[in-house]
């Protein structure tokens, strides 16, 4: 297998007609990383990724693989292979020659591809099928197949859109296991474009979460589930409450923010101009069913519906204008089992628990 390579976007924009559907991200995938591009249906992520694999031209910007500016390069002359959603594998052709047709395509000869294509088969624990065709094979044996087919290219990065999208949940959770490891034996690049938030965090070292055609943060998973750097990650990828009003005041590293039927609070943080809209999050774990010694952690709220999750319990609040303030507390506290619809409840947080969210320039 070749060396990994880093992924440079500069500045990458993607414009149909009048639709910008990515606009001007730039970004760096470290060579070896598994990166998903995670966001809503639209956002953008399906043309960033033919965008890398060539197989969309870029309106402006630059790509880089390694240290070659890839921007005019066909797909076969970039060092990457991209796996389709549909797999894409040729019904009338065993595996075997599924496998090597691109290198049958190179004009490499019949013996050698062959060989070359059981090898990749058996990487991908396929050689017991090598000739069978497509139909005979299950969605996550023709997956294998598929990926086999896009590394016998032995490309520097791989290109993944939605790879398991197509397959139950089972085998959706046991194929994500195999691309993982997948990855770290071969220690390519993989980019991978997914709308499952649990996916991502499965699978990756970089997520880029994309809105818009932005993107609206790249970190680790820990990173953007602890830290969320806007209201959208915050909300897309769950387990979080956002509050939204105006700063009323910001001194001393603290600012308060109210919102829009007049309650308060607080959250560490500078540079905020009073009157500005702010947003702040609270994760669903980390808020108490007791009241706020300080009134501006916490307020008083009614439920409006109990989940019972088997360890947890999922409990909705109306209050502080929001109306679906969520409280994911352990299934063990007795207090909390005893919760019921209707029922005016105290809620609370640390300080330490608030995050100030930030907002996306347009
Ligand atoms: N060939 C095209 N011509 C015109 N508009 C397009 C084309 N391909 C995509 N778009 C538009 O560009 C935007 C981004 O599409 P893209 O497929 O990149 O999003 P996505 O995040 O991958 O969405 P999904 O998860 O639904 O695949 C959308 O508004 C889409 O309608």
């Amino acid at each position: 297998m070749s060396k990994a390579a880093e992924i440079d976007i500069a500045s990458v924009s993607k414009v149909y007609g009048t639709i910008t559907a990515v606009h001007a991200i730039s970004l760096k995938i470290p060579a070896g990383a598994y990166c998903c591009f995670l966001g809503p249906s639209g956002c953008g992520k399906t043309s960033t990724l033919r965008m890398i694999a060539g197989h969309e031209t870029i309106s402006s910007g630059d790509i880089r693989l390694g240290n070659i500016v890839v921007t005019d390069f066909p797909p076969a002359k970039r060092g990457t292979a991209m796996m389709f959603q549909s797999y894409a594998l040729f019904p009338h052709l065993d595996l075997v020659d599924n496998v090597a047709f691109s290198l049958k395509m190179k004009g490499m000869n019949k013996d050698e591809r062959r060989a070359k294509a059981l090898d990749m088969l058996k990487l991908m624990q396929m050689e017991a099928y090598a000739s069978r065709r497509p139909a005979q094979l299950s969605g996550g044996q023709q997956q294998r197949v598929a990926l086999a087919r896009a590394l016998i290219t032995d490309p520097e990065a791989l290109l993944l859109d939605e790879p398991l999208s197509a397959l139950d949940p089972f085998l959706k959770i046991r194929m994500r296991a195999e691309l993982k490891r997948l990855q770290k034996t071969l220690g390519i690049t993989f980019v991978h474009v997914t709308h499952s938030q649990e996916e991502a965090m499965a699978l990756a070292d970089v997520i880029v979460v994309m809105n818009d055609g932005r993107i609206e943060q790249a970190a680790t998973p820990r990173q953007i589930f602890e830290h969320p750097a806007t209201a959208f990650v915050a909300r897309f990828m769950g387990d979080h409450n956002v509050l939204s009003g105006r700063v009323t005041s910001n001194e001393d590293d603290v600012l308060t923010m109210t919102v829009a039927h007049g309650q308060s609070f607080s959250v560490r943080g500078r540079g905020r101009q009073v009157g500005e809209p702010v947003d702040i999050g609270i994760r669903t774990d980390r808020v108490r069913l007791e009241p706020a010694a300080d009134k501006s952690l916490g307020f008083n709220g009614v439920v409006s519906n109990v989940e019972y999750r088997g360890a947890t319990l999922k409990i909705t609040i109306i209050g502080a204008g929001s109306d679906d303030f969520t409280v994911i507390t352990s299934n063990d506290d007795a207090s909390a089992r005893s919760i019921a619809i209707g029922d005016a409840v105290s809620l609370s947080w640390a300080q330490e628990d608030v995050i100030l969210l930030g907002r996306m320039s347009a």
